[in-house]
């Protein structure tokens, strides 16, 4: 049965998309079967793996307000053993018209359980919020990924995230657990990033990932050619390191069951 893995911090550009297209990629690259959904309106992940989502009738918006069964709307993507579940604008109004419905923190739960046996991963790309798409990705969840950029503030809020994670448990999902968190867009140049890193070991300590992930180029440019890191530059320091983020996570699942 799949694991799944809910990649969230309500902070805005830390790496949440880049994360999941390329943990999914690499995943998928080292023999995995992977489900990548997209819960974030702005459809960054959808786009990152070459779905176009102009050409898409249906996605994850149908799912969650209309109860569309998940296995009409997952599609292939260009990379082998990847799956996906599209996000489209139409998903921004769904926040709302979720609001007066039954259930509604527990619908994306449901469609992931009826599809989750065909995957090895499923990876959930969530929006910068805490609301109701990011309180059904943590309920839908065994884990949740937390990026954290490299930079000044980069604890800030991560309390909120936190305890938004046990009030789900709590409430919603008493499995949920913290699978690991992630440094992302280091700049080796600076000293503030070696700090930062201290500082969120000395928080976080053995849910730091050794992977810390680098400012890079090619990580940049690969979402607007539509194509995961692995596929767009395998040579590239980001598809290194991200391929060994994966190995930590496919190892970090052997060590907790
Ligand atoms: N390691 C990296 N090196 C260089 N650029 C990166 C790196 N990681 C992410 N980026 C770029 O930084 C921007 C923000 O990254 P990303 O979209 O992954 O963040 P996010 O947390 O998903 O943002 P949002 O909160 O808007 O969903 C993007 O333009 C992305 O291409
Ligand atoms: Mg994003």
């Amino acid at each position: 049965m799949g694991k799944v893995i809910a990649v969230a911090n309500q902070k805005g550009g830390v790496g949440k998309t880049t994360t999941a297209v390329s943990l999914s990629a690499c995943l998928a690259y080292l023999n995995h079967k992977v489900l990548l959904v997209d819960i974030d309106p702005q459809g960054n992940a959808t786009s990152g793996v070459g779905i176009e989502k102009a050409d898409m009738d249906q996605c994850v918006y149908n799912v969650l307000v209309e109860d569309l069964e998940a296995k009409y709307v997952k599609v292939p993507t260009m990379v082998e053993n990847l799956d996906a579940i599209p996000a489209t604008i139409q998903l921004a109004g769904a926040e709302i018209e979720l609001v007066p419905t039954i259930s509604r923190e527990v619908r994306l739960k449901k469609a992931i359980d009826s599809v989750k046996d065909e995957y090895d991963y499923v990876i959930i790309d969530c929006p910068p919020s805490l609301g109701l798409l990011t309180i059904n990705a943590l309920t839908a969840s065994d884990t949740v990924l937390i990026p954290v950029q490299c930079e000044y503030y980069a604890l800030e809020g991560l309390s909120q995230l936190l305890n938004t994670v046990r009030l789900v448990q709590k409430h919603l999902n008493k499995q949920l657990m913290i699978e690991g968190v992630l440094l992302t867009m280091l700049d080796a140049r600076t000293n503030l990033g070696i700090q930062v890193i201290d500082e969120v070991k000395k928080y976080f300590q053995d849910k730091v990932y050794g992977s810390v992930i680098p400012r890079n180029v090619r990580l940049g440019e690969a979402p607007s050619h539509g194509q995961p890191i692995i596929l767009y530059d395998p040579k590239s320091r980001g598809a290194e390191v991200y391929l060994e983020l994966a190995k930590e996570v496919m190892t970090n699942g052997q060590r907790v069951r």
